[in-house]
């Protein structure tokens, strides 16, 4: 199968985090690449990085990475992407691929076409679904993607070479690989991802500006944890992600307020029964996604 898949010489990774560190391992796992060049905004963590095995060369200045690779992976918070994609369409060779690995596709796409010229059939959207609430090079894993969908959202200018070594990259790293519009992407995880962030940020926030608040803190057990692991996570990645998807989210938002407003509602008039089916159809939707992850082993 290595066979029919583009080698990388050269792999540049903006941002030697999570996730553009886990698919540097991925492709090294998978044969693909000779050498990483990790570019930083500082050195600790790109030390980390060099330390770990997870790239062979460190720098600051994207511009010289760029120049070099021949595979770019942007994997720094969205809202970064701006400032790169200039820098792209200065310094890219010409056959080089571009893609990125953002949580949100829509002001990617916003930037790429604003940015990107000549070198916008270079490149290809992406967003692995998979991650946790830990940050940096430290972080990274080999077989994060294993088992995970990989969103692309390519564009119509998109090179169908582009678009096909892509996903045969992510798909050498054990994910599944799905395409669709950035909005529809946007609308998806506005709920399943975006949302639960911000709903256990601001239950946490909640609680720590209470004056008593270590006191509820010392008496939370397991499903507080379990509720509020995703507030671990990186608070400039989830300021991007929740600027870059205003309008999703924001309707996912006023839906759960909406929610909120009738159970309030129900439990105000002490309507036990229609609270209780509320309980019952959520259960019965969470058990049956459970279990259709099992069967599918995309977890
Ligand atoms: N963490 C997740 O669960 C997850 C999952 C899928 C996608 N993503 C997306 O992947 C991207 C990276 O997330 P992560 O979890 O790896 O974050 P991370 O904090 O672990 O890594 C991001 C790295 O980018 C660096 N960085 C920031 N700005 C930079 C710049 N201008 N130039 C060079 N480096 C820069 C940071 O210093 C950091 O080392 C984000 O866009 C995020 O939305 C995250
Ligand atoms: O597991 C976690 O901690 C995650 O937050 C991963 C998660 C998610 O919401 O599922 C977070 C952001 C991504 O863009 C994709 C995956």
């Amino acid at each position: 199968m290595e066979n029919n898949i583009q080698r990388i010489p050269v792999l540049a990774v903006v941002g030697v985090g999570l996730i553009g560190g886990s698919f540097a391992l991925a492709m090294k796992k998978a044969g693909l690449v000779d050498k990483v060049i990790g570019v930083g905004r500082g050195l600790a963590n790109l030390e980390d990085a060099l330390h770990h095995g997870v790239v062979d060369e460190i720098t600051t200045d994207p511009a010289s990475a760029i120049a070099t690779c021949d595979c770019l992976m942007l994997a720094t918070p969205v809202g970064q992407l701006s400032h790169l994609f200039p820098l792209v369409e200065k310094h890219l060779k010409p056959t080089a691929i571009v893609t990125d690995a953002g949580s949100t596709k829509g002001n990617v796409v916003g930037f790429a076409r604003e940015h990107l010229k000549d070198r916008l059939p270079n490149f290809v959207p992406g967003h692995p679904i998979a991650g946790a609430e830990f940050s940096g090079a430290k972080a990274a894993k080999e077989d994060l993607y294993h088992r995970k969908h990989v969103v692309i959202t390519p564009l119509a200018e998109s090179s169908i070479s582009a678009v096909a070594a892509v996903s045969a990259w992510w798909a050498a790293t054990g994910a599944d690989v799905r395409s669709m519009t950035p909005e529809l992407h946007d609308q998806i995880f506005a709920a399943v991802s975006h949302l639960p962030h911000v709903l256990s940020f601001a239950l946490v926030d909640m609680l720590a500006n209470r004056t008593n608040g270590s006191l509820f803190f010392d008496f939370a057990a397991s499903g507080f944890r379990d509720f509020t692991r995703i507030a671990s996570s990186h608070p400039e990645m989830w300021r991007d992600i929740c600027l870059a998807n205003k309008s999703a989210l924001l309707q996912e938002m006023y839906d759960y307020q909406a929610q909120l407003s009738k159970i309030t509602a129900l439990l105000e008039a002490a309507n036990g029964a229609e609270i209780e089916s509320i309980f019952a159809t959520a259960r019965e939707a969470r058990n049956a996604w459970l279990h259709q992850k099992q069967q599918s082993l995309l977890k």
